[in-house]
């Protein structure tokens, strides 16, 4: 381990004493595919516990190839990812089950596997955690089978568990998606575009779902996703990602129209950019938010 692995493992420390618990740290986190274009490029920021971000910015500005960073989908071409302290860029891959299981998956085509029920959907999120023949006869014991039925309650489907995944609507699919991600008792969450195959009310919803169960939680997000006014309505910061790189990291009172032009280019941001007079901040907890579209 490399004297910038040790000072990273120093901060974390310090960082926890002053009660800021970084969950991720970045440090100019790097990717070049072999076409020898970077699509990330020094990408350094920190995200503690219970902080729910949202990553913007054009197609092409490198929001997945940062998720698959981070979860060692991809590997890095240089720079550090550290989760709770621990650097998993330079993590063999033999170790990786075990981070992997402290970062909870939710896609926006939610991933499911459409034969199964709900119940059998959701506990495949404790896959990381079982053996090779428990895993491979789905026994995942009563414990989990307990908390599985205790989150069905939370995501607003109690009495869904037998449904098959095919069953079910675009909205109820993506709150499976969002129990098997929990399940997983995950440190961090790493959402890609979970509102992109969903209608304006269902998008909100669910939003709001991710949003109030962080908060409940304490857990950390990172939300990757292109409807901006939507991400400024449930998140409590955003990081705007341009060419590979940080343009912008703020509240999200502070995307501005000339910077989303910084970020996104020339056009008429007025209708999308939250105005100072606006109510302002992320939407706070409340018991709505578990109200379900059926
Ligand atoms: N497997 C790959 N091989 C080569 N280049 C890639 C690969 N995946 C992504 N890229 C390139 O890396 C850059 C960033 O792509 P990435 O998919 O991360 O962007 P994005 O912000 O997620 O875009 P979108 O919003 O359209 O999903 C792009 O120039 C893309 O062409």
């Amino acid at each position: 381990m490399g004297s910038g692995s040790t000072a990273a493992r120093f901060f974390h420390f310090f960082a926890c004493l002053l009660g800021n618990e970084p969950v991720l740290e970045l440090e100019k986190l790097s990717k070049a595919y072999t076409s020898g274009e970077y699509a990330l490029k020094d990408v350094s920021f920190t995200i503690e516990k219970g902080q729910v971000v949202a990553l913007i910015g054009p197609s092409g500005a490198g929001k997945s190839t940062l998720i698959r960073c981070i979860n060692r989908l991809v590997d890095p071409t240089s720079g550090t990812a550290s989760l709770n302290g621990t650097n998993i860029t330079a993590m063999p891959t033999r170790k990786l089950r075990e981070v992997r299981r402290q970062m909870g998956m939710i896609f926006q085509d939610y991933a499911l596997v459409d034969r199964l029920s709900v119940m059998e959907n959701i506990l495949s999120g404790r896959l990381g955690y079982v053996g090779f023949w428990r895993s491979l006869f789905r026994k995942f014991g009563p414990e989990a089978e307990n908390d599985a039925f205790g989150l069905l309650e939370k995501v607003g489907l109690p009495g869904y568990e037998d449904k098959r995944a095919d069953a079910l609507s675009g909205g109820q699919r993506q709150r499976v998606g969002i129990a098997r991600a929990l399940i997983q008792n995950p440190s961090l969450l790493l959402v890609d575009e979970p509102t992109a195959s969903l209608d304006p009310k269902t998008a909100r919803q669910v939003m709001r779902l991710i949003q109030d169960l962080c908060h409940e939680r304490n857990l950390a997000a990172i939300i990757n996703i292109h409807d901006v006014a939507l991400a400024q309505q449930f998140v409590e910061r955003v990081i705007g990602l341009k060419d590979g790189q940080v343009a912008y990291d703020g509240p999200p009172d502070g995307l501005t129209p000339e910077v989303l032009t910084e970020i996104y280019g020339e056009e008429d941001w007025s209708a999308t950019a939250r105005k100072d007079d606006d109510e302002g901040g992320p939407e706070k907890e409340t018991p709505a938010a578990f109200a379900v579209e059926k």
